[in-house]
């Protein structure tokens, strides 16, 4: 488990990461999602302690290991797969033997390719080569920054396929950052949606479809089951899955109004174009 209190970065005067609070808990995969600048990259940042943040991050245990792959994947263009890889584990101090660099290139779908040099690669083969070397020595922790980025409809379903069948597992985090919407909710157990450096909705990733509108009667009870939206301090919206919502229905001391149907796509366009954020629970 990975506890962020508190995270903040300011540079030069601009706010970058605003109060981050989030649990990370082993076996579940997380979809980072927001628009260009909205501080994705220097969230995975902060969880590899590359810059100076203000705030806590908390690991149990402290000795958890990461794997990474951020931004445009490094390797010597004219090596091959294998020895890119042979060479990263060296630098990264990693004990890999060739069994267990093969095992890897299989686990990406690389392992006819593994002579190739990384020049004569593919874009989705590169991504993979990336996502081999962030597997190295099986780490806890799993960063994928944008890896589907520049693939195929092809190179996208099998990303999906390496992460869901050989990178998750019980014992790993999993965080996926993607401006691809779909590819996200087909991949994830949680959305944590950003903007402007700041969490503004963490929710299950249950279904397509939410449901969106404004709540009363929430002061003296607390629903477990829908998110509850601040918009400005005006109102207070909600958002549930389809299924959670038609079970809150039932219940009388709750009053719905102006309710919508959302798909990911208009939720997430909601959530970036207005004031909409999550309001703290009293548990
Ligand atoms: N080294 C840096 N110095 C100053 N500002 C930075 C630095 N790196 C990033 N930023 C700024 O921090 C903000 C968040 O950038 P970040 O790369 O984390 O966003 P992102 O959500 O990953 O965006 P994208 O979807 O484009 O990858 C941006 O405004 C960016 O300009």
């Amino acid at each position: 488990m990975i506890t962020l209190k508190n995270v903040s970065l300011d540079v030069n005067g601009n706010t970058i990461l605003k109060s981050i609070n989030l649990e990370l808990e082993k076996g579940k995969v997380y979809g980072l999602l927001g628009p260009n600048g909205a501080g994705k990259t220097t969230l995975f940042k902060t969880l590899l302690n590359t810059i100076n943040y203000k705030g806590d991050i908390l690991k149990k245990p402290d000795n958890i290991t990461i794997g990474k792959l951020i931004e445009y994947p490094a390797f010597y263009p004219n090596l091959t797969c294998i020895e890119n890889l042979k060479l990263h584990a060296s630098y990264a101090d990693i004990d890999q033997d060739d069994s267990s660099i093969n095992y890897l290139l299989r686990v990406v779908g690389l392992v006819d390719a593994k002579q190739k040099k990384f020049k004569e690669l593919s874009m989705g083969m590169k991504q993979r080569l990336g996502v081999a070397k962030a597997l190295m020595g099986s780490p806890d922790l799993l960063l994928l920054d944008e890896p589907t980025n520049g693939l195929d409809p092809m190179g996208m379903k099998d990303m999906r396929d390496l992460v869901e069948k050989n990178l998750k597992n019980k014992d790993r985090i999993i965080l996926i950052s993607s401006h691809n919407l779909n590819e996200v909710s087909l991949i994830t157990d949680t959305l944590l949606f950003m903007r402007n450096g700041e969490k503004i909705l963490e929710i299950d990733n249950e279904e397509d479809i939410y449901m969106y509108g404004k709540v009363q009667h929430i002061e003296n009870n607390v629903k477990k089951d829908i998110t509850l939206l601040e918009d400005n301090k005006k109102d207070t919206y909600f958002i549930a899955s389809e299924i959670k919502f038609n079970d809150l229905l039932a219940d009388k001391d709750f009053i719905y109004k102006d309710v919508q149907k959302l798909t990911l796509e208009n939720l997430y366009i909601k959530l970036m174009s207005s004031d909409l954020i999550e309001v703290k629970r009293h548990a």
